[in-house]
């Protein structure tokens, strides 16, 4: 008896299951809008989830397929609607000229339970509008130029802790992704929350450590990730705020710990904090609280936190890829060398000018971002009716936009024999003869990477700093063709970057 109400429960909750799932299925049906078979569970079905394939890539074999005949198609991801777009200027409209329709990333907010889902890429609307246009003054040139001296003393301690691995490692190689984790975790928290967190010094750093708790839970993150998609409501229900609460409370903690300190001591810095801290002054008299976001020690903690998730893979990443390149062409690295040193005799160092000058350096990181960009799809979701161009088809807000970045900066069309590293795609003249929207490492529009320029810098620091006393070589360790880890969010060695580390002579 009590067996077959169990089967009879768990048939109907199946079933229930199967339903609430594939609801939606004939959304694009009814729009005549193309799209990818829903229910293949193979082949081109793209979204869902990334198991066994790359998140960057899932939409491979739908650009593949479709891009020739259509601007855009549709397909699911779980039960979500997801419209893909194919066609650049579709990309323009939708990122830029249509910014009012499509304005938000559809990321889940929850402020009471947990308080770093408040931080500016997840806002939308007038709070997001309100918080960027605060924020932005961190990242102009004179910002910049005012953090530079404190990012450059890193370079220093960078250079020195590859000098002793190399001269430890098995045949001078050194494992370099965990390394530039380590230089990435001490910029940005001197700058973002003000400590030095000597990962580079101490590698069993407090610091170091939290940030790997974060990095470790792929998994994790992409169960939430495809729960969330399925209702929202698991944002609440799951227990993952309990499991995320240590590294939450961590910096929640040191936020406030620092505020504190600061204000009790009088101290002033070039960084976030400084900033934040006088944001947080000028807007005591604000009662507008619906388009405003009052700047507590928490609102500070969730946008430092940020800064941390967006500024660390995706710099020790780009800066490794780079790297792995050089050392498979030898000529263009020697090339890069003699940029740095020609330009660091002529300002009398690394200066800020000196890098703001350093021109195939930023072409050699703006092709690794290409190449192997960290933000393989980009996300938006209409706010409100939206009726695509030259049909009567609608869109709406149950649906998502994806733009596929990754798979149009692969595309042949626009790059050329795409799997070859070549700078020479970034010249000026190169540049002026493909579609800008073609390109999208930090986005576009409104909502672009709001650091993009500090994420040049210094990620055009590290790798000068580094060729500037350092030649890198394939070395017995180095896997020439790199095997991506398929469990996480965006293109990461499988092993990292080993790499056999020499000094340049002088
Ligand atoms: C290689 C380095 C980086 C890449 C490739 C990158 C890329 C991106 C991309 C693609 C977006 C979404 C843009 C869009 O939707 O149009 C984004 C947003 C954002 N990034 Fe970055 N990013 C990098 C480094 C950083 C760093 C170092 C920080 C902070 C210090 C940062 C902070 C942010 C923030 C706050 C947003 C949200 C902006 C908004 O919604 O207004 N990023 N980034």
């Amino acid at each position: 008896m009590l067996v077959t109400a169990v089967l009879a429960l768990t048939a109907a909750l199946v079933a229930f299951v199967c339903v609430y799932m594939s609801w939606h299925f004939d959304y694009w049906k009814k729009r005549g809008i193309p799209s990818v078979n829903a229910l293949s569970l193979t082949g081109d079905r793209g979204g869902g989830l990334p198991f066994n394939k790359s998140f960057w890539k899932i939409l491979d074999p739908i650009y593949n397929k479709y891009k020739k005949q259509h601007a855009y198609v549709g397909m699911f991801q779980a039960r979500r609607p997801v419209l893909v777009v194919l066609d650049p200027e579709m990309v323009k409209m939708v990122l830029t000229k249509e910014f009012s329709t499509f304005h938000g990333r559809g990321q889940p907010i929850d402020e009471e339970n947990d308080p770093m889902s408040l931080n500016l890429f997840n806002l939308e609307g007038p709070r997001w509008k309100n918080l960027r246009s605060k924020l932005s003054p961190t990242f102009t040139s004179g910002k910049l130029k005012l953090m530079f001296p404190l990012m450059a003393d890193l370079t220093d301690d960078l250079s020195g802790a590859l000098t002793q691995l190399a001269a430890t490692g098995e045949k001078g190689q050194v494992e370099m992704k965990d390394l530039l984790l380590r230089y990435a975790t001490d910029v940005i928290g001197t700058v973002a929350f003000g400590i030095e967190c000597n990962s580079l010094k101490n590698d069993k750093a407090e610091f170091h450590t939290m940030t790997r708790e974060v990095f470790n839970r792929n998994l994790l993150f992409i169960i939430r990730f495809f729960l969330v998609s399925v209702h929202p409501i698991f944002m609440k229900l799951m227990p993952f705020k309990k499991l995320f609460s240590k590294c939450t409370n961590f910096f929640l903690n040191l936020m406030k710990d620092t505020v504190e300190y600061r204000e009790e001591n009088k101290i002033e810095r070039n960084d976030f904090v400084n900033l934040m801290m006088q944001l947080r002054d000028q807007d005591r008299h604000v009662t507008d609280r619906l388009n405003h976001i009052e700047m507590t020690s928490d609102v500070m903690a969730a946008q430092a936190f940020l800064f941390f998730i967006a500024g660390l893979d995706s710099i020790a990443n780009t800066v490794g890829f780079s790297l792995h390149e050089l050392a498979l062409n030898p000529e263009l690295q020697q090339r890069a060398a003699e940029e740095v040193r020609a330009l660091k005799a002529k300002h009398g160092g690394l200066t800020y000018e000196a890098l703001r000058d350093m021109d195939l350096i930023e072409r050699i990181i703006r092709e690794s971002l290409r190449k192997w960009g960290p933000v393989g799809i980009l996300t938006r979701e209409p706010k409100e009716p939206f009726q695509l161009p030259e049909t009567k088809a609608v869109v709406d807000k149950t649906c998502m936009v994806w733009i596929p970045v990754f798979q149009m900066a692969h595309d042949p069309e626009y790059f050329p024999d795409p799997e070859r590293f070549d700078p020479e795609r970034f010249t000026e003249e190169s540049k002026a003869q493909r579609h800008p929207y073609t390109y999208l490492p930090f986005g576009e529009g409104p909502r672009f990477c709001i650091a993009e320029r500090f994420a040049i810098l210094e990620m055009k620091l590290c790798l000068a700093g580094m060729l500037d006393k350092h030649h890198f070589v394939v070395g017995d360790k180095t896997a020439v063709e790199i095997e991506t880890d398929s469990r996480s969010f965006s293109p990461t060695p499988k092993g990292g970057f080993w790499l056999r580390v020499e000094q340049r002579a002088e």
